[in-house]
């Protein structure tokens, strides 16, 4: 059967985007986003469920990293979550001075337990729900995590719908080895990862590839390259679909100034949010002016 490898253990946030993207597929908790890539390049995985962003605290590094170093991975598809958090104790907890979690959900609450549990020490786990398993083992007093892990942990409820942000959302991303894309839908992000030359204009000259073919840009995030400090590659979301001649012409032009450029998927955004295109910007704009060049070319037009 096919499975999907998510950013567990069970009870994750990323299990519930898991759960709602599954056509049918077994899931399977991995302990990293890493590792849940790793099993899709090994072969051991179909797909791999990890979040990519959230409202908050912005980029999942350890996802963009994962993208862009070794084997390539696609994003076939999309889910937006919205977050929110409960708290959880064991049942015979006394003071609480721990407050376990993954750090961008620590960072979600901040407010919550400075007014809330105040002088409990923040202490940052691999994920919500590891922080549950150590609350669970007496590693900690108090575990943030998703409102389903109570299901999985005997844990007491000590407070539910916990938000700084009201109307926070994390983004999930289903990745798969490279193979047959998602149809073009109308509402579709094409990613890119690409190291900029360091030299002046150059990621200005990457932006204004798509900003020429009216090409709205979704999502820019810069990481550091490692190996060399003061170096970074963008993560460059846009709208469109990479099966449209506007946003292929784009991609192309992009991988003309860049040869590192690395495709990182088209799929329907989870938003539903249709792509705005310019006056002159339109697929039937540039395939009739592509047609034009290839007639007068063959001298039937001029
Ligand atoms: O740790 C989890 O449950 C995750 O899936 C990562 C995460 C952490 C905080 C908000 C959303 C997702």
């Amino acid at each position: 059967m096919p499975t999907i490898a998510y950013f567990g253990p069970q009870g994750t946030f990323t299990e519930q985007a898991a759960r709602s993207l599954a056509r049918g597929e077994h899931l399977v908790p991995a302990d990293t986003i890493p590792a849940a890539m790793r099993a899709v390049r090994a072969g051991a995985a179909d797909a791999a469920c990890v979040p990519i962003e959230n409202s908050v605290e912005g980029p999942v590094a350890a996802t963009l990293d994962g993208l862009a170093e070794d084997g390539p991975l696609v994003a076939v598809t999309e889910a937006l979550l919205a977050v929110h958090f409960s708290v959880l104790t064991r049942e015979d907890a006394g003071e609480i001075r721990t407050v376990a979690s993954h750090p961008h959900a620590l960072a979600q609450v901040r407010h919550w337990l400075e007014a809330n549990l105040p002088g409990a020490e923040p202490v940052a786990t691999a994920s919500t729900a590891a922080a549950a398993v150590a609350v669970q083992q007496g590693q900690y007093d108090a575990a943030v995590t998703a409102p389903v892990a109570v299901e999985h942990y005997p844990l007491r409820v000590l407070a539910t719908g916990v938000a700084d942000v009201a109307d926070a959302r994390t983004r999930f991303l289903l990745l798969r080895k490279p193979g047959t894309l998602p149809e073009p839908s109308g509402h579709d992000r094409t990613s890119v990862v690409a190291a900029a030359a360091h030299s002046t204009g150059s990621l200005a000259g990457l932006l204004t590839e798509l900003a020429v073919r009216g090409i709205n840009l979704l999502r820019l995030d810069a990481r550091p390259l490692k190996e060399n400090f003061g170096y970074y590659r963008f993560f460059i979301d846009f709208e469109g679909h990479i099966a449209e001649p506007r946003v292929g012409d784009a991609v192309a032009a992009l991988r003309r100034r860049c040869n590192n450029v690395r495709f990182l998927g088209s799929h329907p955004r989870a938003d539903g949010a249709p792509s705005a295109v310019e006056p002159g910007t339109g697929n039937d704009d540039f395939t009739d002016a592509a047609d034009w060049v290839d007639a007068v070319r063959r001298g039937e037009r001029a």
